[in-house]
């Protein structure tokens, strides 16, 4: 396998509108692919385009060298994914919840000690309504570690969660990173594009306006800093420039 994921000329319209054109993207094995863009661009379709919850229109997905649409059962055992909104039953617990997900798997990871990690592990009893904001977030993000996947989703990684919060994130994924897993995230945040990701990928209206390292993006556009190169690609900085 050369890259654990590979996106060849995607497109997804729901209707007349065009969500994602022609995207083409591979991310390497424990690597970290941040996928990017404003509201709108395109990331969450293909997000999901890659994990087979929607079907592309043109072009070929694989991942792991699956199929995500034909080789659902073999990728949900390796594949981590956050999901951002996530229905679960009202009043269960966490320590509940973590353990009917780790049943789901052959080999899951030790949930506690992730619970553990993300500084949630007091809340072992507490029922996941309860949960504030962020500590949902980090719940999420222990679920999707639970398989032990070989690549994991994050989908708008550390929003709701506190500068604490997001620091001690960043470096738990850098160890795991560093222990060959794959990551693929969505972020609205460069101070954390810049921590975590190898290569990017910046959609304006489902098109790719750059694709490459941070400091490419850096040095092919008039700044020196990533928030304001990444605003001048995907065009948000006149509008970010109205508002001040
Ligand atoms: N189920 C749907 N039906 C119709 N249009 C949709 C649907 N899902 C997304 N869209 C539209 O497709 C475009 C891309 O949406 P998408 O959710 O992929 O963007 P995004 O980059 O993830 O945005 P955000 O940062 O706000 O999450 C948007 O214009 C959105 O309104």
């Amino acid at each position: 396998m050369e890259n654990v994921i590979e996106v060849k000329q995607l497109s997804k319209s729901y209707g007349d509108l065009v969500a994602v054109k022609n995207l083409s993207l591979s991310v390497e094995p424990g690597s970290v692919f941040g996928l990017l863009g404003a509201n709108g661009a395109g990331k969450s379709t293909t997000v999901e385009c890659i994990l087979g919850t929607k079907k592309p229109d043109y072009g070929s997905v694989s991942i792991l060298d699956l199929s995500p649409i034909h080789d659902r059962k073999t990728l949900f055992e390796n594949v981590g994914v956050q999901f951002q909104e996530a229905h679960y039953q009202e009043y269960i617990q966490v320590g509940e919840l973590c353990e009917v997900t780790a049943s789901l798997y052959k080999n899951p990871a030790d949930y506690k000690n992730l619970l553990e990690q993300f500084g949630i592990a007091d809340k072992l009893k507490a029922s996941v309504k309860e949960l504030s904001g962020g500590q949902k977030q980090r719940l999420f993000i222990v679920l999707a570690l639970i398989p032990n996947p070989e690549v994991v989703v994050l989908d708008e990684l550390t929003t709701g969660l506190d500068a604490r919060a997001r620091r001690d994130v960043w470096q738990i994924l850098r160890k795991l990173k560093n222990s060959g897993l794959t990551i693929l995230l969505t972020s609205h945040f460069m101070d954390e594009v810049e921590v975590l990701c190898d290569t990017i990928c910046i959609l304006k209206k489902g098109e790719t306006v750059f694709y490459g390292t941070v400091s490419e993006a850096i040095h092919n556009s008039p700044y020196e800093k990533l928030e304001d190169a990444y605003l001048w690609y995907s065009d948000e900085e006149d509008m970010t420039h109205e508002d001040l």
